[in-house]
């Protein structure tokens, strides 16, 4: 059986991130696994995520490396706590710094592989290296800085709770 996605272990009051967030019907969604030391996603682009014709923008690229180092983080934080993810337990990264390397145009057509390996790890911090692969070729690489979320970015009263009301999720 398939392992739950980091991503859809996260708390509801967590899970509305355009990238990855499972409540979000407008969003990426993207789903994020261990596979051995290393963490791996799925993306396959819409033709409208076009830069020029042919090729993936740069900006949806940055978006799931982004997206899958800060689940690379949460989940790398969990495993060396030796505590499973859940609702109830997740440790949970917010981007603090996203640098992306375009290395060559990506196509368009297939699905992306997007890999992450963990760099650094403290409790309050991870550094997360990040490829996107198409069809076997690096096309782009990044590095994500994720830092323990600040309290004041999980609310799930007050403004944040009304504007996701407020968009139907
Ligand atoms: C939870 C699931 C949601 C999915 C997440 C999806 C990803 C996102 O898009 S998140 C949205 C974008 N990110 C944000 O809005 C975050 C806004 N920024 C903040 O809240 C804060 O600046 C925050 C939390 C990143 C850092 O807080 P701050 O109090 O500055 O942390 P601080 O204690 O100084 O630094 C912690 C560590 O991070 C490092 N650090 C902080 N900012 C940076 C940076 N910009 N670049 C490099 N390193 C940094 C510090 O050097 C420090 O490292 P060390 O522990 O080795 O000394």
């Amino acid at each position: 059986m398939t392992e739950p996605a980091f991503q859809d272990q996260y708390p509801d009051d967590v899970s509305h991130c355009f990238g990855c967030g499972r409540l979000n019907d407008h969003g990426h969604q993207l789903k994020s696994r261990w596979d051995g030391d290393e963490t791996v996603a799925w993306f396959r682009p819409e033709p409208y995520h076009t830069a020029t014709p042919g090729f993936v923008y740069g900006g949806l690229i940055a978006s799931l490396v982004d997206c899958h180092g800060t689940a690379t983080a949460a989940a790398a934080s969990h495993r060396a706590e030796g505590r499973p993810m859940g609702p109830d337990e997740t440790l949970r990264f917010v981007t603090a710094s996203l640098h992306v390397d375009f290395l060559r145009p990506t196509p368009l057509g297939g699905p992306l592989q997007v890999r992450g390996q963990v760099e650094t790890l403290t409790a309050r911090k991870a550094v997360v290296a990040v490829s996107v692969i198409a069809d076997g070729t690096v096309c782009a690489r990044g590095r994500v800085v994720a830092v323990r979320m600040p309290e004041t970015m999980g609310a799930t009263a007050g403004p944040a709770a009304r504007i996701m009301e407020d968009a139907g999720s």
